[in-house]
């Protein structure tokens, strides 16, 4: 059986089964069972908390597994990132105090809190700037207000946490970070076909399907608003000099795309989401 790391709490958990099932694994129904064996699929899932699964993986004690790319950096671990996972975005910065900062270099000799004492040592080594990182659990926005860091390096997602601590980023960004599929020392045959399946799913969740008709002598000017992955599926329509045209449209531009055929003359727009996809 294929053992898979999956995060059993914090941000990446709930997109990851999510992102399973709908790949057609069979998941935990209580939450808190720490194994569940699929064994249609020949899979054994084991729910760990997403900041030890670089560890499991990388000893080779499980297979594969699903984290952050910077909680894999923070381990040290040996594990590889095989596949980034389009989801858990997120980017990794230093924050302090309004105006108290400019940049990296102001940091020498000052105190750094953070849940990633490795990837800032390791950051600020490169750089050659010597801090101290202070090592907290979580909620690090609170180490400068509460007088135990000068500065701190956090995840940054839309930066309301940071603005309601009133702390300001500074400096480079450290890492963008995303949620990842690693792997291990082990090469088991199934690693290919989970990450084939997760593949589909992230098609699926990020492109459309996009039905028009339109003028025959239009079609040129049709696929450079929408080329496809390809090329468009053009069929003929039993109206002279009109066809059908199929293409695949990434969700987001779902809406300009159907706008800017609708001025080409096209009728018929019709969208339409894919449930699963292999490319
Ligand atoms: N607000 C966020 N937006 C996007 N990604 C995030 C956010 N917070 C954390 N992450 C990412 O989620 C991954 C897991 O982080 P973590 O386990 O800390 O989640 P959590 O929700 O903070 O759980 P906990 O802090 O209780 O352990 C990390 O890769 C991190 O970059
Ligand atoms: O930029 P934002 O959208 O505000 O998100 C970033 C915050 O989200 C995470 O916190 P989490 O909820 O995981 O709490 P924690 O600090 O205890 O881990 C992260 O550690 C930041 O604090
Ligand atoms: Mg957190």
């Amino acid at each position: 059986m294929l053992r898979v790391a999956v995060p059993n709490k914090g941000s990446l958990s709930e997109i990851a089964a999510e992102m399973l099932a709908e790949a057609g694994y069979s998941g935990r129904r209580d939450s808190r069972k720490l194994v569940h064996a699929d064994v249609r699929n020949d899979v054994e899932f084991f729910y760990l908390r997403p900041r030890d699964i670089a560890t499991y993986v990388g000893s080779g004690a499980l297979d594969v597994g699903i984290t952050g790319r910077d909680l894999l950096l923070d381990s040290g671990s040996d594990a590889r990132e095989i596949a980034h996972l389009d989801f858990g975005d997120s980017t990794f910065r230093f924050a302090g105090p309004a105006g108290a900062f400019t940049g990296i270099e102001g940091l020498a000799g000052k105190r750094v809190a953070t849940s990633y004492p490795k990837l800032v040592d390791d950051f600020l080594r490169e750089r050659g700037i010597e801090a101290k990182t202070v090592k907290l659990d979580g909620a690090v926005e609170s180490a400068v207000q509460l007088g135990v860091a000068d500065a701190v390096a956090d995840v940054v997602s839309t930066g309301a946490t940071l603005a309601s601590a009133g702390l300001e980023i500074f400096g480079p960004v450290i890492l963008e970070s995303t949620a990842v599929l690693i792997g291990g020392p082990n090469r088991r045959e199934g690693i290919d076909r989970l990450l084939r399946r997760l593949r589909g799913v992230l098609v699926a969740r990020k492109f459309v399907i996009m039905d028009y008709d339109l003028e025959e002598s239009k079609l040129e000017a049709a696929t450079a608003v929408a080329g496809g992955i390809e090329s468009p599926t053009v069929s003929p329509l039993k109206e002279e000099g009109w066809v059908a045209v199929r293409v695949m449209v990434t969700s987001d531009e779902a809406n300009d795309v159907m706008d800017r055929l609708a001025d080409l003359g096209a009728r018929a727009i019709l969208v339409t989401a894919i449930h699963a996809a292999r490319l």
